[in-house]
């Protein structure tokens, strides 16, 4: 991509409206535009990392057996009352009227949704387990939106919901979802700690929240600095094999949110040095609710015996829009943000330092061209700002790479390469670069 045909509207100022670091940079770094309180327009760079976030998740789910589907945003309010959780819900939900006056609502969540789908055609046990996701906006009327995407009211989720015979069989589909989400988060640079949690407005009594340490996050968490170092499972992990040696692990170690802490159990269990006492952003929750939603909407399958029994439920949701958000609290420092690579907009960023010297010019073009040629997504600063402006950029869109193409270098046929996660720089001939970097 030629900066100079992108639609990157950067920001020169710190908006004074943002408070936490991820709100600022993303708004000063062109990603995102709010257009109402918690309800945001993704601009071409922002939109770009959400569609490698999203693509992270869908392969994770993809390898953990569950199926992609996709329901709309609109759910008729009939659906909940049937589950009575249309009043119960209160006012974060979007109610609306369509013109033959028919009771609409804007999905916050997809429990009574996904019920209705899988009752009108699975009937049998011989059809489980059964885990169907779909990647939809959600609109929860939050109170108080803040912290840009990180508490927005339109927001992207990965929601998944499982379904099986008994408990013993929704534990299995809970476990691999678990298994999921450590392989998911790891994925994209992050360590997101599986923690013991409530399970509120979902339901069910067994639920756990991935959390991802930050100084900014809404969720106060005590923990074993011991879970920071457990292994994450590789992509060899055998999702029809016994995993519960994983979750002992993970779940051995204390680690659980400030509202189902146990003061006494943590300081008994964890050495002083390894008490940590933070907060942090919760990025996903997965639940097992029993037969909370197959009981009020009469989803049965005949058992082995033949007889009629409610299938047992779970719900796994992913924030992938907050998860924008979560990455950028978790990889930035003072000169903008630091994408791990498996999320960044474009790998490599080319910033010519003298726009309209031949051999520069030449130079980076064919660098675009060998690039790109290459597969490798590539933002080539071509613009005819001075190269102090051309590196404040760079740094504050957070590339991984920067390829520095200037005439003193080329004298003697050397860029410099320079790593923006430890801004380790080396000078190399552009043929090395594109070995490198391909
Ligand atoms: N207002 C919000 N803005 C951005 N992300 C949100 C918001 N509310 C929830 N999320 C994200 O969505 C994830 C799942 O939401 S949830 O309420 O915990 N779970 C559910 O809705 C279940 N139905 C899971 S399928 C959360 O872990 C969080 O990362």
């Amino acid at each position: 991509m030629r900066l100079s045909r992108f639609f990157l509207p950067i920001l020169k100022e710190n908006p004074k409206e943002a408070e936490i670091v991820s709100h600022r940079l993303m708004l000063r770094a062109g990603m995102m535009r709010q257009e109402a309180a918690g309800i945001y327009a993704w601009l071409p760079l922002g939109f770009r990392v959400l569609k490698k976030i999203e693509q992270i998740v869908r392969e994770e789910q993809d390898r953990a057996g569950a199926l992609e589907l996709l329901m709309p945003t609109l759910q008729l309010a009939d659906l909940w009352r049937e589950s009575g959780r249309y009043d119960a819900y209160g006012p974060e939900m979007l109610r609306i009227l369509d013109r033959h006056k028919r009771e609409l609502l804007y999905g916050p969540t997809n429990e009574e949704m996904i019920t209705e789908i899988f009752r009108s055609y699975v009937k049998s046990y011989k059809n489980l387990p059964l885990n169907l996701y779909h990647i939809q906006w959600k609109f929860r009327d939050e109170q108080r939106p803040r912290f840009g995407v990180m508490r927005g009211r339109e927001f992207l989720m990965k929601d998944a919901y499982s379904f099986d015979l008994d408990e013993a069989g929704a534990r299995r589909s809970y476990n691999k979802m678990f298994v999921a989400y450590l392989r998911t988060f790891a994925r994209m640079g992050l360590k997101a700690i599986p923690m013991r949690a409530e399970t509120g407005p979902i339901g069910g009594d067994l639920s756990h929240e991935f959390i991802v340490l930050a100084e900014t996050g809404e969720s106060g968490v005590y923990i074993n600095r011991d879970v920071l170092d457990l292994p994450v499972p590789g992509e060899d992990v055998d999702y029809d094999g016994d995993l519960t040696p994983i979750i002992k692990q993970w779940t051995s170690v204390y680690a659980a949110t400030e509202d189902v802490h146990e003061a006494a159990r943590f300081e008994q269990e964890v050495p002083e040095a390894k008490r940590l006492n933070t907060r942090g952003i919760e990025v996903g929750q997965i639940f097992y609710f029993g037969t909370k939603y197959s009981d009020t909407m009469k989803a049965m399958v005949a058992g082995p015996d033949g007889v009629d029994v409610p299938i047992h439920g779970g719900s796994y949701g992913v924030g992938v829009s907050r998860l924008v958000g979560a990455i950028i609290e978790a990889c930035h420092d003072d000169a903008g943000i630091m994408w791990p690579e498996a999320v960044a907009p474009f790998r490599a960023a080319i910033l010519n330092l003298k726009q309209g010297d031949a051999a520069v010019d030449g130079a980076c073009e064919q660098l675009y061209r060998e690039l790109s040629a290459k597969g490798v997504d590539v933002l080539y600063d071509d613009t005819d700002q001075r190269a102090g402006a051309k590196f404040a950029a760079a740094d504050l869109i957070g590339i991984p790479w920067q390829i520095l193409v200037g005439p003193k270098g080329l004298a003697e046929g050397k860029v410099e390469v320079k790593r923006r996660s430890d801004g380790s720089r080396e000078n190399m001939s552009p043929a090395d670069v594109v070995a490198k970097l391909a």
